[in-house]
């Protein structure tokens, strides 16, 4: 017979930080978190005393529990609700130019290389370690037009853990002779794309961590025609759909001159079928009243990408009017408009970000924590399954320590768990990730060299 102890297979013994609401940040200290077979939340009880912890493992083996030291903790994973896995390339270069020269300069000539697949897979396997490494347990990702660089995405996601949406991109106008498709070939490539990802013809065997996400890049680059043929494939396969929405200026008076017949930016995405529960709109810098309310009134997500929005001068998104609304929100690395892969950051230009739009409403940290977790999983709609420590949960997490060797975190004797939880926050990196979890299975987490390419 099966017992609840033979189906543990690990089980944490110290602090666990987690976010419960938009304001509150739960720390469970001396809590056991037990994770079952299936990579779930089992059980969590807190205030456990050392001389109770052995009656209260109810049988599982001493040898499966992580006791952590009081520079540890545990955290949810974090989720990165918008990154360009090609881009990561040119990560911290371009910054001179506004959104559509940078697009034109910088991005569009590097993207084309992915035509290679043997180049993709060499670049796609140091962005994917990259993210992984910063503690992104979760990512919705755009690769590019080429269908054969998308499969090796997909194929380096699985091959090192991490839960993921992965767009094959869509660009069929207004796009350089070298990264430009027909409408045809499009619509036909994405169906073909979301085919192997759902497994059928590939060595997935259908991953349940990896959904395909229907992915035109942004209604400057997608005909009327493309548009809605996309939005017939997310209502076919019933899938996420992800774009770049009200980013910029230019972009956004460019954007209009195209679709006249459309009330607004966001009004040309819900016109053509991409604007609903399962949406997550990039950026939503510059949105005037009506194009928020629409966001809310379909339940569709936003991932805030401050660090690229100053790197780009695309502006300053309203993420309090937003929360305000009661819109979803969560944060993007927006790698490369954003020059870092780790969403620390995104949270530390988020706040910045607040700072700098209004210091009567800054964002706190309580409300920064639950946009890098449960916030995210509430845009990707998967906050039944992921976002923090709730029994039935699936475990992602990181083992953070904050006194690692050559830690960034100075730890010094007034600390409480709650200031050196903050200090990761807002000094720690990658240094301090211990171990990373995805679905209760530790991933390998490889180094900056995994590959090295020239
Ligand atoms: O920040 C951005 N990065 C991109 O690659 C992109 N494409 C369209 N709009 C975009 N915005």
């Amino acid at each position: 017979m099966k017992t609840f102890a033979s189906s543990i297979t690990k089980v944490f013994y110290g602090t666990l930080i987690h976010s419960v609401s938009l304001k509150q940040i739960e720390y469970i200290k001396q809590g056991l978190l037990f994770i079952d077979n299936q990579g779930k939340i089992a059980r969590l009880v807190k205030n456990v005393a050392q001389d109770k912890v052995e009656s209260t493992l109810e049988g599982v083996e001493s040898d499966k529990v992580i006791r952590l030291n009081e520079d540890q903790f545990v955290i949810p994973g974090f989720i990165d609700t918008h990154i360009h896995a090609p881009q990561y390339t040119f990560c911290g270069n371009g910054h001179d130019l506004p959104l559509l020269e940078w697009l034109d300069t910088y991005t569009f000539p590097r993207e084309s290389k992915f035509a290679d697949r043997d180049y993709a897979r060499k670049l796609y396997t140091k962005s994917v370690a990259r993210s992984l490494r910063n503690g992104t347990t979760s990512a919705c990702w755009f690769a590019t037009i080429h269908l054969d660089a998308c499969k090796e995405l997909v194929d380096i996601i699985q091959e090192q853990g991490q839960r993921a949406y992965v767009g094959k991109v869509n660009m069929n106008q207004n796009s350089p002779d070298f990264l430009v498709e027909t409408t045809e070939s499009s619509v036909k490539d994405t169906r073909a794309f979301i085919e192997y990802v759902k497994g059928v013809n590939s060595k997935l065997n259908h991953n349940p961590l990896i959904t395909p996400i229907i992915t035109p890049r942004f209604a400057i680059s997608c005909t009327s025609e493309l548009l809605a043929e996309l939005g017939k494939l997310a209502q076919e396969y019933d899938l996420p759909i992800q774009s770049h929405l009200c980013e910029n200026l230019n972009e956004i008076g460019f954007t209009m001159s195209l679709f006249p017949d459309s009330a607004n930016y966001t009004s040309v995405y819900a016109d053509h079928g991409l604007l609903n529960d399962r949406t997550i709109m990039a950026h939503c810098v510059h949105m005037k009243e009506e194009e928020l309310d629409l966001m809310k009134q379909k339940n569709a997500g936003i991932s805030h990408c401050a660090n690229s929005n100053f790197n780009l001068k695309s502006g300053m998104a309203d993420v309090r009017k937003m929360l305000s609304k009661d819109i979803k929100v969560g944060l993007g690395t927006d790698v490369a408009g954003g020059y870092s892969p780790s969403i620390l950051e995104a949270l530390r230009a988020s706040r910045s970000c607040s700072v700098a739009r209004n210091v009567d409403t800054t964002l706190l940290v309580a409300e920064l924590f639950y946009l890098a977790t449960v916030g995210g999983a509430r845009v990707m709609e998967l906050d039944d399954i992921i976002g923090n420590f709730e029994v039935g949960k699936e475990f992602d997490a990181i083992l953070v320590n904050t006194a690692v060797d050559n830690s960034p975190v100075d730890v010094f004797d007034h600390d409480t768990i709650e200031t050196k939880f903050e200090k990761y926050l807002f000094v720690g990196d990658d240094r301090n990730n211990e171990k990373i979890f995805v679905q209760g299975k530790e991933v390998r987490l490889p180094g900056s060299n995994v590959v090295s390419h020239k």
